[in-house]
């Protein structure tokens, strides 16, 4: 097991902060745009359970496309395997991740992955319960269990903020209805939806989700199993081919450790048998993904021969 040092990680981060300029906060959702680009922040939470951070890890980031290995695997606990399959794929697109061009290319018209937007809305369609209050307080409870912290809830200025705007989102919804993957109220998957991806925390939670995934499923104080092993390993085999959207190939030779983004510039990452890292730094490179956050797991990576390639 590798040591980190704070001095070290506070050096990495000054290092890869250098970036910020060469990146931009996603905007295309107003709430999110009020970000700081400068912002960068990290921790690193360990198999043996300790935490090293640097930043200021006191900050919230809203998960945004991190919540869909979330979702993916509670519907994979709810459903098992064969039902959510018959509604998305398992490969990864080459396209943005709120494309629509492969749903009219690929026949049958089925999102190719969970990690797309469009795969992603056919995940949250699959969260059980009768209400979209029911569904949000299942997976909010799965998240919470996950991160060993019961405070985690969502931020409702962005939740809004991106409901009011997601007309490509709500695109995907009718082409998924058109094509039988869904059959809900448009409107209500997008509330669900939104709001799923206003879940906020911490570094220090993401981290810590992100151990579970690297202890196949295991909460790292108790030993007990949050998801069955192959829930996290289908969700650790996705982190590694769609988790950093068109840009997995890249980053699994570069860095080679499973990681999901979101456009707030959050990154989980799961480094197998080792640790979980959370990093928040907004400014975002022109596939989304945090640029710093990039640069700053590359640093790492090398430092401590994380890739497990
Ligand atoms: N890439 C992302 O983080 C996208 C999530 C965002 N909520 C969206 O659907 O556009």
């Amino acid at each position: 097991m590798p040591v980190y040092n704070k001095e070290e990680l506070v050096r990495f981060v000054e290092e890869a902060k250098q970036y910020a300029r060469y990146g931009k906060v996603a905007d295309y959702i107003p709430a999110l745009g009020k970000a700081n680009p400068n912002e960068l922040s990290i921790a690193v939470y360990t198999a043996d359970g300790k935490v090293v951070d640097a930043g200021d890890v006191t900050v919230k980031v809203t998960l945004q496309s991190i919540s869909k290995i979330l979702a993916l695997a509670l519907v994979l606990i709810d459903r098992g395997e064969d039902e959510v399959f018959r509604k998305v794929g398992m490969e990864p697109t080459g396209d943005p991740f709120n494309s629509i061009a492969k749903l009219e290319e690929v026949q049958p018209s089925k999102p190719l992955n969970p990690m797309i937007n469009a795969g992603a809305l056919a995940v949250t369609h699959m969260i059980r319960g009768r209400s979209v209050e029911e569904r949000l307080e299942r997976l909010l409870a799965f998240i919470r269990r996950l991160a060993g912290n019961e405070q985690i809830t969502y931020s409702e200025e962005v939740a809004q903020s991106e409901f009011e705007t997601a007309f490509l989102n709500r695109s995907l919804c009718y082409f998924l209805k058109q094509h039988g993957i869904i059959d809900e109220d448009v409107e209500e998957l997008m509330d669900l939806y939104t709001k799923q991806c206003a879940v906020e925390m911490t570094c220090i939670d993401l981290a810590r989700i992100g151990l579970v995934f690297a202890l196949d499923g295991r909460d790292p104080h108790s030993g007990e199993l949050l998801m069955p092993l192959d829930v996290a390993r289908i969700c650790k085999t996705f982190m590694v081919t769609c988790g950093m959207y068109n840009a997995s190939g890249e980053f699994a030779i570069k860095i080679g450790i499973p990681a999901k983004s979101g456009v707030s510039g959050g990154i989980l990452a799961a480094v197998p048998g080792r640790c979980g890292i959370g990093i928040f730094g907004p400014a975002l490179d022109d596939k989304g993904n945090s640029l710093t956050g990039v640069k700053l797991l590359e640093r790492l990576s090398k430092t401590y021969s994380l890739s497990i390639f």
